[in-house]
């Protein structure tokens, strides 16, 4: 009785003696160590705990604006989590000689385990740098071209099913075109990857829970990555609640599996495309998708690239490669549509360029490159609404780094927004708010060179977005043809709702669609 009196007291006192000390600690990094002084929210001193639920929220993009324009270039965001809004700081952090790493924030996006890296969590600089090597060639812009039929087969689709929903409608049916945007994307991801549609496009709808589950491992990753510590206890409990199939990035890497046994086990799909004339060695039968492509790497060298690599570049692109291409797509339709003046323009182009054609709708990737206002207003889209709204945070190598004139010990986490960098007046102008593809089309090529190097909707440096030319390939080939063949029309003018669960989603992306009379003005 007596012994297990004093267990008690003294369990109780080596909490009062941890708790102590952490209280101590916080105190001390609040108030005392050299960063104390960089200002953001008061309570941000103390806990991450108002980061994380301030992504909950999901609205940090415009939340990481204001508190710039409120504290300044160096605002605090969590205890040892710092934003930058400085021209200087993001050739400091991302750029070539930048020995900046991922922070553990990053951790929730892949699978906990030391060895189950992804290209996009890896934490591991090495590691990286030599995987990603593995992956380059395949996402490569000269290999993407031969994809053109893929995509479109899938813009061929899109546009029929968007004729079909409003034959005979006369404007009166809005279409909710951020799901369909995604249908699209998400087709065409499996067109690259496998060869074969998942079906989105088919059916309408969310084919197998992909996209709820995909939504569901955004909200968890994003908030979660802020205490990464509980991931592999989280990650466990919610499969395991789940059942076989599991959640979020679980089922994701399950439904990836089965779309690969699937293509193993039957040949390739030979969808020809309706219109499209294939030249000598065009022919879509030839083209390789990516997981042949893997596979094909990995019998040549199963020591180098492994099954795992087959395996983790078939999730990385279901993962990453629709939302992201979605969100763009919707973003710069809602601008062109908010803007008449610029689809006047962007409509004229087009026209001149690759009139109205039944028997040969497509838009060649190669005439996307002939037009620079179209060109301009993708840029403009991705800078008004880059698809990733929360900082891209790295941690302070060895040695520190002074950045905006403060010093960042080793180990503190230092990230830029890509809203707030796109947000910049000194790099893009006074009129940052306003959507205005011009800006890319003025005569200074000196402003241009800056604003190319502060444009960041695909990230920078090392870790840039491997994906960047399939989106464009998508969205080169998809605006014009929508402008060029539909009416559209915002069913509500006013601002659109969004949710940054790391993508900012659109959620109310409602447009009323009705095909385009040729020789109709806009
Ligand atoms: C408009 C479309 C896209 C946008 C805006 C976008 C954005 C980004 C950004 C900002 C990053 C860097 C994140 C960071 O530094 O923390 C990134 C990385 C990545 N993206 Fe994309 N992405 C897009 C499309 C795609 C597509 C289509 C794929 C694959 C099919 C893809 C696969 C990846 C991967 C694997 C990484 C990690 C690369 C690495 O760390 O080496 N993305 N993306």
């Amino acid at each position: 009785m007596f012994q297990a009196l004093i267990s008690a007291l003294l369990s109780l006192a080596g909490i009062g003696v941890v708790l102590a000390v952490a209280l101590a600690v916080t105190i001390w990094r609040a108030f005392f160590t050299r960063l104390a002084s960089v200002p953001g929210p008061a309570i941000a001193r103390f806990t991450d705990l108002w980061y994380a639920y301030r992504i909950y929220r999901g609205s940090f993009e415009k939340d990481n604006v204001r508190l710039h324009q409120k504290y300044g270039p160096v605002v605090r965001y969590g205890v040892n989590r710092f934003s930058i809004a400085d021209p200087q700081a993001a050739s400091i952090i991302y750029g070539p000689a930048s020995k900046f790493t991922k922070s553990s924030w990053y951790q929730t996006w892949g699978t906990p385990s030391s060895h189950a890296w992804s290209l996009f969590s890896d934490q591991d600089a090495k590691r990286h740098a030599s995987n990603r090597r593995q992956y380059q060639n395949t996402y490569s812009m000269s290999s993407l071209v031969h994809y053109e039929s893929y995509v479109d087969e899938c813009a061929h689709l899109f546009c029929q099913r968007l004729s079909e929903m409003v034959a005979g409608t006369d404007w009166s049916r809005p279409l909710d075109m951020g799901h369909w945007l995604q249908c699209y994307a998400f087709d065409v991801i499996g067109m690259i990857t496998y060869s074969k549609r998942i079906g989105f496009l088919d059916f309408g709808e969310d084919v197998g829970d992909v996209m709820r589950n995909l939504g569901d491992h955004l909200a968890y990753a994003s908030v979660v990555g802020v205490y990464p510590l509980m991931h592999p206890i989280l990650f466990r409990v919610r499969n395991w609640l789940a059942g076989s199939r599991g959640k979020g990035r679980q089922f994701i890497v399950n439904f990836t599996q089965e779309c690969m046994a699937a293509h193993q086990a039957t040949p390739k799909a030979q969808v020809m495309v309706p219109g499209k004339n294939y030249g000598k060695g065009e022919e879509q039968g030839q083209t390789m998708d990516f997981l042949s492509k893997f596979v094909q790497k990995h019998s040549q060298d199963p020591a180098v690239f492994t099954t795992y690599h087959v395996l983790s570049g078939c999730v990385s692109n279901m993962v990453a490669g629709s939302d992201t291409t979605s969100i763009s797509l919707s973003a710069i339709l809602y601008h062109v549509l908010h803007n008449p003046g610029v689809l006047t323009k962007l409509r004229g182009e087009v026209d001149q360029h690759c009139p109205q054609n039944k028997a040969s709708p497509h838009i060649t990737f190669a005439q996307s490159q002939g037009m620079p206002y179209l060109q301009a207003v993708i840029k403009e889209a991705l800078r008004m609404h880059p698809a990733t709204g929360l900082p891209l945070e790295r941690v302070v190598p060895e040695g520190g780094a002074t950045i905006s004139g403060v010093f960042f010990p080793e180990g503190a986490i230092v990230g830029i927004n890509s809203w707030v960098e796109h947000n910049n007046k000194a790099i893009f102008g006074d009129d940052t708010d306003r959507f205005n593809p011009d800006r890319w089309l003025q005569k200074d090529k000196e402003r241009i060179g800056a604003m190319n190097r502060h444009w960041m909707p695909f990230g920078l440096g090392s870790r840039t977005c491997i994906g960047r030319h399939i989106s464009m390939l998508e969205m080169c080939k998809l605006v014009p043809r929508l402008v060029r063949d539909y009416d559209m029309e915002l069913c509500n003018m006013g601002q659109w709702q969004t949710k940054d669960h790391w993508f900012v989603k659109p959620e109310n992306f409602k447009v009323l669609v009705r095909p385009r009379l040729v020789g109709d003005g806009p």
